[in-house]
């Protein structure tokens, strides 16, 4: 189970638009390392999507040193989805971003890497291949939530909660690559980028393994490279996370409209 580790808050009066912005109390004074929250759409009003889906930089008014913490007015949920928001607040004016949540999520027998045929799969674990989606989102500033199961409707599930949720969906659908149009219909249903990975060369393979049902939902596909596959494919929805976005680079039009703490005692 995930743990809260900071005690940031947001909350904000009115629906989030990319040219407005919200209200960031956080426990911690503003300070240059990261801090990690969990998102809190009831607290802070907007959809999850709002807050893990879309690509977002919010940027803080001046002052957030200065303010004193308001009481905490809720906790922010434990749903198993988490965002990083990280404080850089080296100049007056601290800019907090949002790091977009890519669900990796994996099908079955692929719990068994490392064991499970290694003259086709190598012999790296799954806790390898998470590591290094971890090392590869940390770099590319994701936040990643890696998941297998042997089970169809439980992959089918996962990856229609990712809708509202995550940004975009790596999946490695092992066996059910060939045989699920049910979770080709998953995919296409949730609406959100998707890469397809395979450790192996499907097509190098028998030939029913050529047929890739989910490959109809997916914006791209990575297989034969190993699991290095999965860091490839993480680095392609960086990319597509990229495309979508239209947010400038300056974002002196925010700061100009965003004064949280204006008008109070201190400010
Ligand atoms: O389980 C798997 C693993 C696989 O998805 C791969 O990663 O190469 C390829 C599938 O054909 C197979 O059923």
């Amino acid at each position: 189970m995930l743990s809260l580790r900071s005690t940031a808050i947001l909350t904000r009066s009115s629906p989030i638009s990319s040219s407005n912005a919200a209200t960031v109390v956080g426990r911690e004074r503003a300070c240059d390392r990261p801090l990690t929250v969990m998102k809190a759409p009831s607290v802070i009003g907007v959809s999850e999507r709002d807050v893990l889906g879309a690509d977002m930089s919010w940027t803080m008014g001046r002052g957030l040193t200065r303010r004193k913490p308001e009481p905490l007015k809720g906790w922010f949920r434990e749903t198993g989805w988490e965002t990083d928001w990280t404080f850089s607040s080296a100049h007056a004016n601290a800019r907090l971003m949002t790091r977009p949540l890519i669900a990796v999520l994996n099908g079955p027998n692929l719990n068994m890497l490392g064991v499970r045929q290694p003259e086709m799969y190598g012999s790296v674990t799954l806790d390898d291949v998470e590591a290094l989606c971890a090392e590869t989102a940390e770099e590319l500033g994701l936040a990643v939530d890696f998941r297998q199961t042997n089970g169809e409707g439980e992959l089918i599930s996962w990856v229609q909660e990712c809708r509202g949720r995550a940004a975009g969906i790596v999946i490695n659908p092992a066996g059910y690559t060939h045989t699920s149009v049910a979770l080709m219909d998953a995919l296409l249903a949730v609406d959100l980028p998707v890469v397809e990975v395979h450790i192996s060369n499907i097509h190098r393979r028998e030939t029913f393994r050529r047929r890739s049902y989910v490959s109809q939902a997916a914006d791209g596909i990575i297989c034969g490279l190993g699991v290095r596959g999965y860091a490839l494919a993480l680095r392609a929805m960086a990319d597509l996370l990229d495309e979508q976005t239209d947010l400038p680079d300056d974002h002196s039009d925010r700061d100009q409209a965003f004064h949280p703490y204006e008008g109070e005692e201190g400010a």
